[in-house]
């Protein structure tokens, strides 16, 4: 349903002798099929709006091709304008206006007639729960109320893809979640999803497919569980946060150092006040962690074992780990 191969865009900046270029995104190549909700994760800067800008047609790509819906998205923007929908991130400006009033506006915008585009409001309406404030103004609403018209405002022409910008950022919890059943909805009612996040856990439970991006290029994708196990065995989890609030000096390095080197750890990295050891079964690496470390001296806090995360995924592919 989206194709894309060596797509690249680079932003001039700054004028005459003084102007730089931005390689924003470095020739990415992915596919996504019918009936998909693929996700691009990483982290800020990482290309993953500007991806999804040049694909809804809003930027020109510098290099590469693509098609969506069978589409040429250089040579016929315009006819791919009309199956796609595209949801921007939040921008946090709201008029007077209502959902109701919106909704209508957006299905006129697409050329449909006064009568069916009341129709179809009141459809997104129901569908989205949007019922008990619609002919609210809009600044009075909830930020998860104000996201979910935001969809409810990219698919009111009933588009066959579906582009969604950081659809939760900002959301509590709760909001997420609700966000996330709206969105396999779509799925279900036929339509194919391509949304960017930089939260794990969206593209580990929304996505059946990830494409890990960093500084412009892909560096992983597949399956959430596909590429966790490729990360094998299990991580443990050493706490020395206490360390970094000031308690004690040195010893996360200290361990770092002297783990790193032990037969039964794979990798050790230190990432904000925890070191994550990489070894094949916690079962059998924790005692011998902890004695490695105790025979050094060094208290650790909390230990924690667990399967590998996403965020694993991203820190062995780019050295540094999304959460920080
Ligand atoms: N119009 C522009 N002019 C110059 N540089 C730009 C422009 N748009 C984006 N960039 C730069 O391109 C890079 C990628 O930006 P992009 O917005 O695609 O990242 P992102 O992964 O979506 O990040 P975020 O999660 O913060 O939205 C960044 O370095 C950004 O500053």
């Amino acid at each position: 349903m989206i194709e894309a191969t060596g797509l690249r865009k680079s932003f001039r900046v700054g004028r005459g002798r003084g102007a730089t270029t931005v390689d924003a995104v470095r020739g990415v190549d992915f596919a996504v099929r019918r009936g998909e909700i693929v996700g691009f994760l990483g982290p800020n800067g990482a290309g993953k709006s500007t991806t999804l800008r040049m694909l809804a047609t809003l930027i020109r790509p510098s290099g590469g091709a693509a098609t969506i819906a069978g589409v040429d998205l250089l040579r016929a923007p315009a006819q791919v304008r009309r199956r796609i929908g595209f949801v921007a991130q939040a921008s946090g400006t709201y008029d007077d206006s209502t959902a109701r009033r919106d909704l209508v506006l957006q299905a006129r915008m697409h050329g449909l007639s006064k009568s069916v585009a009341q129709e179809l409001a009141a459809g997104a309406i129901r569908a989205f729960q949007l019922d008990d404030f619609a002919d609210r103004k809009i600044k009075t609403y909830s930020g998860g109320q104000r996201r979910r018209l935001d969809v409810a405002l990219g698919v009111i022409h009933s588009p066959q893809v579906m582009f969604l910008d950081e659809p939760t950022a900002g959301l509590d919890p709760p909001s997420r979640v609700r966000m996330w059943q709206e969105v396999r909805r779509l799925r279900e009612a036929g339509m194919t999803i391509f949304l960017t996040t930089h939260y794990l856990d969206e593209a580990d439970s929304l996505c059946d497919r990830v494409s890990i991006i960093d500084a412009g290029r892909i560096v992983a994708e597949g399956t959430p569980s596909a590429l966790k196990r490729e990360i094998s065995g299990d991580v443990v989890a050493v706490d020395f946060a206490a360390e970094v609030a000031g308690e004690t000096g040195g010893d996360l390095p200290a361990a770092t150092k002297l783990l790193a080197e032990a037969p039964y750890v794979h990798a050790a990295e230190p990432v904000d006040g925890t070191l994550r050891l990489y070894v094949d079964s916690a079962a059998t690496a924790i005692p011998q962690i902890m004695r490695a470390l105790y025979d050094r001296g060094i208290e650790p806090g909390a230990i924690e074992a667990r399967r590998p995360s996403l965020d694993d995924v991203f820190l062995a592919k780019t050295g540094r780990s999304l959460a920080e």
